[in-house]
């Protein structure tokens, strides 16, 4: 079987370099060639709360010359169209591109290359690239989790599976869409303010003015994805629709003193859109936060912390504002 990660940076080059330690023949594709040449050179070091350093086979898209039955795409989602046209020739017809990027990507891949080859992975940990063959795994090594599912019949579902259980526990999701949208409302409100702040989730789930923010966020999607017919998945064993719906102020004020006690373990994360924000890139905040502002359109439930929090981080982008906490008062005038 031929295997390849596509956009092997943050976090490809660590899945890859796990897959390749279990001995799997996987190919890691970037376009950076500094990375790849270090990779081929050196293989991939994987620092962090691991550290090691594997043999890979690294490629540029250029030097691809054959299809695969299992290509993983770990691009950013902002061309999405181009490069799955791109990887259109090069996946078997009967083959399986499973997307692990955050949001709901899923949608429009399947319309390009069918359902049936189209799987989706939401991952739970986090990665942060520092190049040249070098990757940092920033989750602990007893939290990787993947939650996969398919979108039509599932082309080789479980030998996707089987790939992702060579790094972490992989859990094949009936509810896939439900799955997405728990990591999406864990997206939307931390990272996205994370992106908004400059702040680890850890703070902004320690300061009131940013858990405030957090927990309208996360309110919104919940109610847009009861007004889609979502259910929304448990993460890690808990109900983060009911932990944090409310209608009164009772538990209103359970939500919100909650929201510190789960973000716990994962208080010094930083998300992947505020690293891109830093080198200088434009990120996901369309395809995260602007997802759940569009399915609030279509299902006439308004959005406007989320719809805030695009704003901002495309101001950012623009030069407009600094990263700065100091950017949660521009929420104010929505309280
Ligand atoms: N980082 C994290 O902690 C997490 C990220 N995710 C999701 O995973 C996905 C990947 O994120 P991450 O690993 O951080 O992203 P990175 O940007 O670190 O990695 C993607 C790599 O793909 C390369 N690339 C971009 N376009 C192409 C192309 N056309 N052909 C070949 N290579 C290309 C990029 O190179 P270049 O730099 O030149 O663009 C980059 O090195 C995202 O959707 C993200 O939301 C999910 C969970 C956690
Ligand atoms: C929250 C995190 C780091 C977790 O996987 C993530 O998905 C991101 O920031 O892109």
């Amino acid at each position: 079987m031929k295997v390849a990660i596509y956009g092997a940076g943050a976090m490809g080059t660590v899945l890859g370099a796990y897959i390749a330690k279990a001995g799997v023949d996987i190919d890691l594709i970037n376009r950076n060639e500094k990375h790849v040449a270090a990779l081929k050179e050196k293989g991939a070091h994987i620092i962090g709360t691991v550290d090691f350093t594997q043999k890979v086979n690294a490629l540029l898209p250029s030097e691809m010359s054959e299809k695969y039955d299992i290509i993983l795409l770990m691009t950013k989602q902002r061309y999405n169209g181009e490069i799955v046209a791109f990887l259109k020739d090069y996946l078997k017809e009967d083959g399986a591109l499973c997307t692990c990027q955050n949001g709901l990507p899923e949608f429009k891949i399947a319309e390009m290359i069918g359902a049936e080859r189209t799987l989706g992975c939401a991952i739970a940990w986090g990665a942060t690239f520092h190049g040249e063959g070098v990757s940092e795994l920033t989750s602990a090594p007893d939290a990787l989790t993947f939650s996969l599912g398919a979108f039509g019949k599932g082309n080789h579902l479980q030998d996707v599976k089987d790939l992702l259980e060579k790094m972490g526990e992989v859990i094949v999701e009936e509810n896939f869409i439900g799955a997405r949208w728990s990591k999406l409302l864990i997206n939307s409100a931390f990272s996205g303010l994370s992106t908004v702040t400059g702040a680890t989730f850890g703070d902004i789930s320690k300061k009131k003015e940013s858990r405030k923010v957090a927990q309208r966020i996360m309110k919104e999607c919940i109610d847009v994805a009861k007004a889609a017919d979502i259910r929304i998945e448990p993460v890690q064993g808990h109900k983060i629709d009911k932990l944090f719906d409310y209608r009164g102020a009772f538990k209103k004020a359970i939500s919100f003193a909650l929201i510190p006690v789960a973000m716990k373990k994962h208080g010094k994360l930083i998300s992947s859109m505020l690293q891109d924000l830093r080198h200088g890139k434009k990120c996901e905040i369309d395809f995260i936060n602007g997802v759940v502002c569009e399915f609030g359109r279509k299902y006439n439930v308004p959005t406007p912390f989320n719809d805030k929090t695009v704003e901002i981080v495309h101001a950012i982008e623009e030069g407009e504002f600094p990263i700065d906490f100091a950017n949660i008062k521009l929420y104010k005038e929505l309280f």
